[in-house]
């Protein structure tokens, strides 16, 4: 069963057209990300799905209710947490779960939450006063207070160190299995493979796909990723000018080299011309990143898509 139903929605800002023609659906019980660049078109796109925007065209469902006219039949199913949403720091965490459960008609129980999201010793802790993890456990107890059946998190994990990422993708996975259909907007690759079961990449305001993860990355199979150290160092523009190689970079010591058809033959073949000696080449595994690069026709990924943005994570 669909929960979420986009067609064609289409949202402009002036001249700058944030959401061009998005559709997509989200089934109940699964994580579906949407992944872009900044100013991709994914806030906008979420706003519009909480009934926060007034879309342009395009029609849009969400547990069978239209956002903008049912505005507060659909506040009582579903649970959002929006980009840097930010408590007074002096507020308690029980305080801040008692205030927000008075919202919602049915709300869930403060305390199982509490205790849910690891926070029960927190719960006399001023806002102002927790790790940046725990004020995001804290945004994702109070996207759950009204007991949705949708949450929607976007850029939950934008700014927390590797393993404050790692427990909160935790807590989403476990979200998942309690029964809550979750969204997830995020600009990280890792945690898009990591933990969506289908996501869509949008890109200048337009779906570019939507699928698995597996599926998505499956589609860019033929494209080889080399790592390559030699002896003396080669500059990537030695090797840029080879019809096999699609793109060059430099990644520390080791050039990262992606190309199709006999790549590995003609790279061998101009590093000997070189005079300089391979010490170490790994064929990686298509990523994200690559499936990112070949639906949107990109020669590099925008900086902040990159799975390190945050630092070294690995799931
Ligand atoms: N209120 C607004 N007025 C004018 N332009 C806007 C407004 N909100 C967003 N935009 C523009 O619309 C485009 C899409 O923005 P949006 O915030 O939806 O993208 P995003 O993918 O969520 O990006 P980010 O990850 O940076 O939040 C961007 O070019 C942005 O500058």
């Amino acid at each position: 069963m669909s929960v979420i139903e986009v067609h064609e929605l289409h949202k402009a800002y002036g001249e700058t057209v944030a959401a061009d023609a998005v559709s997509l659906t989200v089934e109940d019980g699964e994580i579906f990300g949407i992944l872009g660049p900044n100013g991709a078109g994914k806030t906008t796109t979420v706003e519009c799905l909480i009934g926060l925007r007034r879309p342009d065209r395009g029609r849009i469902r969400v547990l069978g209710l239209d956002p903008r006219r049912d505005g507060r039949a659909l506040r009582e199913q579903i649970g959002v947490q929006l980009q840097e949403s930010r408590l007074p720091d002096a507020l308690r965490v029980g305080e801040a779960l008692e205030l927000y459960a008075h919202l919602y008609e049915a709300p869930a129980d403060p305390d199982r939450l509490l205790t849910d999201l690891g926070l029960t010793e927190r719960a006399t802790t001023a806002f102002g006063n927790l790790s940046g993890g725990e004020q995001q456990r804290l945004s994702i107890a109070l996207a759950l207070v009204g007991d949705p059946r949708v949450a929607i998190l976007d850029e939950l994990t934008t700014g927390l160190d590797p393993n404050a990422r790692r427990e909160t993708w935790h807590l989403i996975e476990q979200v998942r299995a309690s029964g809550v259909t979750v969204v997830l907007v995020t600009h990280f690759m890792d945690e898009a493979e990591r933990l969506c079961d289908r996501l869509a990449i949008i890109d200048r305001g337009r779906v570019v796909a939507t699928d698995t993860p597996a599926a998505l990355i499956g589609g860019v199979e033929t494209s080889a990723q080399l790592r390559l150290r030699t002896v003396p160092p080669i500059e990537a523009s030695a090797l840029a000018d080879l019809a096999e190689v699609h793109a060059v970079a430099t990644e520390g010591e080791e050039l990262v080299i992606r190309g199709d058809g006999d790549v590995l033959h003609a790279i061998a073949t101009r590093v000997r011309a070189l005079g300089a000696v391979t010490v170490s080449a790994r064929l990686g595994q298509a990523t994200l990143e690559d499936a990112f690069l070949a639906l949107t026709g990109r020669d590099h990924a925008p900086e902040e898509l990159r799975a390190d943005a945050a630092g070294e994570v690995s799931p």
